[in-house]
């Protein structure tokens, strides 16, 4: 079958969509600089050490694996490193996914799924949002990633390049049976950083913000499991091979979840009351992101096969492990 070159697939997200694409007999061809990213995750095809920056690496691979497409996943995540140090979010993320173009173009690959996020909306003017929300970031990673968006969309109107830009909202859960799980370093995600306080590997676990404008006054947002992340994105490889146009799409369950529900959840889950300190509000944190998924199934057939239980037993289950 098809090998399809995965940039970022020794990270968390990029690990799991690899599990999925060789089930459904795709060889994934990992191409990370381990800045973020853990080789023990890459099992399911060959590893290619490397930086989406680097156009003489990225000639070599496509020489060597004639993928058939591109899932990029590469780039740096969190909100508010980017706010601290834009330059270095511009370079990876906007820098990286213009070198990766211009070789899959010059190799003959128009394929590509992009890693996108609903940090490109900004303040939500209303919720569920669907695809024509307006895109207004309020940070500068929100801003690289509608940027590449607008490439994208720009390439399909004068190329033979099609894209689907997958606007993740929370990715969350893990893969624990294939020892796979949510691993970042430092970690700054709420579910990680609440079983850690359960287990009592950290001290306690702050609450950002309990006034705001949400039925228990803290944040809602929509976390969707890691794996019915990895399964749209092998149908959006399909529907590209298949042919089909250029689109950006929602991927989140639809129902929100706020943070105090959250605590309850691992609560339930560890049997005992979470440590817990009421902080300030967090900058740059909308109130609500929830996502209206409709499109995600009319085009792709995707739906959501986990709900949030089975996220937080499946990321207690990980952060179990021996
Ligand atoms: N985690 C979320 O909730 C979330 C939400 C929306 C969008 N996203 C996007 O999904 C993608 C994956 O996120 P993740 O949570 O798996 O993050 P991650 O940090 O676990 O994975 C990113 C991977 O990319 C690699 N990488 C970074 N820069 C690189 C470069 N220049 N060249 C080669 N490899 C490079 C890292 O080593 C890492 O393995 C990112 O693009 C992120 O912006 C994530
Ligand atoms: O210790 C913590 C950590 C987080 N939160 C709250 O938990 C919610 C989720 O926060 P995360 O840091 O887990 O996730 P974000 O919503 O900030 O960010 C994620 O979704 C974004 C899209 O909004 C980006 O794509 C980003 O890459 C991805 O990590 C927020 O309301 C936050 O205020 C806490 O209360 N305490």
């Amino acid at each position: 079958m098809h090998n399809i070159l995965v940039t970022g697939g020794a990270g968390y997200i990029g690990s799991h969509t690899c599990l999925a694409l060789s089930r459904e007999g795709f060889t994934p061809i990992v191409l990370d600089n381990l800045t973020n990213g853990h080789l023990e995750f890459v099992r399911w095809g060959p590893f290619e050490k490397g930086d989406v920056r680097d156009r003489r690496r990225l000639d070599e691979i496509f020489l060597a694996y004639r993928p058939a497409a591109i899932i990029h996943f590469a780039g740096l995540i969190e909100v508010s490193d980017s706010i601290s140090n834009p330059i270095a979010f511009f370079d990876n993320n906007i820098s990286g996914s213009l070198t990766l173009l211009a070789a899959a173009l010059s190799a003959g690959v128009d394929a590509l799924v992009f890693s996108s996020t609903c940090a490109t909306y900004g303040i939500p003017a209303h919720t569920p949002m669907s695809e024509s929300h307006p895109q207004l970031p309020i940070s500068p990673y929100g801003r690289s990633k509608l940027i590449v968006e607008q490439i994208l969309a720009e390439l399909s109107k004068y190329k033979e390049f099609r894209s689907v830009c997958l606007r993740y909202f929370n990715a969350a859960g893990a893969e624990p049976k294939n020892a796979l799980g949510e691993w970042h370093d430092p970690e700054t995600h709420v579910i990680p950083l609440a079983i850690e306080a359960a287990k009592g590997m950290r001290s306690h676990f702050k609450i950002f913000g309990s006034d705001y404008p949400t039925s228990d006054g803290t944040c809602i947002r929509d976390y969707v499991h890691v794996m019915d992340l990895a399964d749209a994105h092998v149908r959006a490889v399909k529907y590209l091979l298949s042919g089909g146009k250029s689109i950006s799409l929602n991927l989140g369950t639809g129902k929100g979840t706020s943070v105090k529900e959250l605590i309850e959840a691992v609560e339930s889950v560890s049997g005992k009351p979470l440590p817990i300190e009421r902080a300030l509000r967090r900058d740059g944190d909308p109130p609500e992101l929830v996502a209206d998924n409709s499109v995600a199934g009319k085009i792709l057939g995707w739906s959501p096969q986990h709900d949030f239980k089975s996220i937080i037993d499946s990321a207690w289950q990980w952060h179990s492990r021996a």
